[in-house]
This record gives structure tokens, C-alpha cells and sequence, in this order.
């Protein structure tokens, strides 16, 4: 930081990266980390409740000092397959959109706005949207893996059934910090996390909602996962759990850091995670254990295509 002693920027220390601001027309600053909330909220059948609970929400963050907020998947329509086609909109039109838009430029904050069932002509997709400090749509994300699974007596969910998936990934800068997004089973294929981290993330964010059969076994674990073979931060956010819903939540929003480790977690209940996440960890990691130029694609590729 030497270099950069006389830099007048009012984040001092916190200031990584930067083109002294002597040499700029404008400076650009990029802070180290930021402050992000993940908000475990109560969602029921009501829509119009739901958009207005995540609105409070968001501001409540704010003033808790987030500067990220993100919200569960689903979190404006209860989560089974018959519920989408009835609380669809269409993006970024819809009720919702500009409801978190507003929010959003409000509050002065970014919005990483869960899910919601997305109509684009006779298609419904599950989709996040991001929303920067001025309400701009930033990214938008459409779930790529789609949540097909049979396990007899304990969980049977066919999203396919009335869902198509997205086609891309995705990320977007937000205070000089590349982020990733997928959503809910997302979170279980590591090539699409791969391949976030090697566009430059420092963080995946996956609003999500594991069930009670999967969630106790596997929530936790896929974020650790993740963060461990990534070396960045991940942020699960999911709806809090209502024992009385058809699909049961598992909820336990969960942060893991780039060593691996649970840095925070709520239990079932509503409430809101605030937590900070930086660059220089992430940095650290991937220094200190350089897995990243220790790949043997050479051989990888070639026994692959055997
Ligand atoms: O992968 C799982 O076990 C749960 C996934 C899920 O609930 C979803 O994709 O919505």
C-alpha cells in the first residue's frame, strides 16, 4: 500500500489495486471486500406480501450496513411446479423486477433478487435477478440445471415439468468484485463453479431451497465443496422454513469462506445474515495452495477424450 500512501480516497487502508487517482481522470477505487446480507425471509402464497416483505427487508439490511443483499430462491411464490405458471412475470417488466429496481436504487444498495418463476413467451424459467445501487439490471440469470429428482417416499420433484433451463452463466462486477451466480441445484455441478471462478469471481452467491431430505445431507457440504475447490466465498440464501408449506424448506443460510470454512449460518427461523467478505483471503488461498496452475489438463484432457 505504500505506492498509495498519499491517496486520498476515503477507504484508506481498504483501497487493493488501485490506479493511483493522480494518474486518472477519475479514480477508480476498488474496496478489498464488502459488507452482504442474506436474507432468510418468510415466503407464503401471498405475492404481493412477499414483495413487499423482501422490500422491507432489503432496506432493513442497508441499515445494517450491507452493501449486498440477497435474496432466497423463490421468494415471491410459494415453490412447487403448479405455483409457477400462476406467478410468473415477465423480466424485467414484471411486478417484482420493479419492485426490487426501486428498492434497490433506494436503499443504495446491490440486489442479487433470488428467484422468480420468469414467463418469456410460452417459456418459464426460475430467474435471478441483480440489481445495481441505481435500480439498473445488472445480470439475469436463469437456472441452468433444472430440480429433477426421485428419491421414493422421501422427495419426488420434477421442475422440467413445467420449466425450461437457462443457457448461460453468469456474473457481474459490483464494487470491483466479480460475482457468480447459479441457483439452488446450481450449486451441485463444480464445472459451472469452475468456470465462474475462472472468469474472476470472488464470490458465488446461490439463492436456494434444499429440502428436508437433501438439505441435511448435502447443503452444507456442496457449499464447502464449492468454496474448497474454488477458493472463493460462497453464499447460500434460502427461505426460512415453514413446517405447514407443501415443500418444505430446509433454510440454514450459510457463508463459507475460501479455506472451506462455515464463517456464519442461520438456523430454520427468519432472519438476516450480515457478514463481510474480502479479496485478500480469496488471494491468500489461492497463493498459499496454487491449485489453480497445478491442473494437469494435459493429461485431463487427453484421458477424458479416451
Ligand atoms: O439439490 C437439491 O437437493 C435441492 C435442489 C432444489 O431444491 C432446487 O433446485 O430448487
Amino acid at each position: 500500500m505504500d505506492k498509495y500512501k498519499d491517496c486520498a480516497c476515503e477507504l484508506g487502508e481498504s483501497c487493493i489495486d488501485v490506479a493511483h487517482p493522480r494518474y486518472l481522470k477519475k479514480p477508480i477505487l476498488y474496496p478489498k471486500g464488502m459488507k452482504i446480507a442474506l436474507v432468510q425471509m418468510s415466503v407464503g402464497a401471498d405475492k404481493a406480501a412477499n414483495i413487499s416483505e423482501a422490500v422491507k427487508l432489503i432496506h432493513q439490511a442497508k441499515e445494517l450496513g450491507a452493501q449486498l443483499v440477497a435474496l432466497p430462491e423463490c421468494f415471491n411464490s410459494p415453490y412447487g411446479t403448479k405455483y409457477f405458471p400462476q406467478y410468473a412475470e415477465e423480466v424485467p417488466s414484471g411486478e417484482t423486477c420493479r419492485a426490487l429496481s426501486r428498492a434497490a436504487a433506494e436503499a443504495g444498495v446491490c440486489v442479487v433478487g433470488g428467484s422468480v418463476p420468469e414467463r418469456c413467451g410460452s417459456k418459464l424459467y426460475n430467474t435471478c435477478t441483480v440489481w445495481d445501487d441505481a435500480g439498473k439490471l445488472l445480470a439475469q440469470h436463469r437456472k441452468m440445471h433444472l430440480f429433477d429428482i426421485d428419491i421414493p417416499n422421501q422427495i419426488t420433484f420434477k421442475e422440467s415439468e413445467v420449466l425450461s433451463g437457462g443457457n448461460q452463466l453468469t456474473t457481474f462486477e459490483y464494487l470491483g468484485i466479480r460475482v457468480g451466480v447459479g441457483i439452488c441445484y446450481d450449486l451441485r455441478f463444480p464445472e459451472m463453479a469452475h468456470i465462474m471462478a475462472q472468469k474472476g469471481c470472488s464470490l458465488l452467491v446461490y439463492p436456494g431451497a434444499f429440502n428436508m431430505t437433501t438439505g441435511p445431507r448435502h447443503w452444507e457440504l456442496l457449499a464447502r465443496a464449492r468454496a474448497t475447490d474454488q477458493q472463493l466465498w460462497v453464499a447460500l440464501v434460502s427461505p426460512a422454513r415453514d413446517p405447514e408449506a407443501e415443500y418444505v424448506a430446509w433454510a440454514h443460510s450459510t457463508l463459507v469462506d475460501p479455506w472451506g470454512q462455515v464463517v456464519a449460518k442461520l438456523d430454520d427461523k427468519p432472519g438476516t445474515l450480515v457478514a463481510d467478505i474480502d479479496v485478500k483471503t480469496v488471494e491468500q488461498v489461492r497463493s498459499q495452495i496454487p491449485i489453480r496452475s497445478q491442473r494437469r489438463t494435459d493429461i485431463y484432457d487427453i484421458v477424458s477424450k479416451q
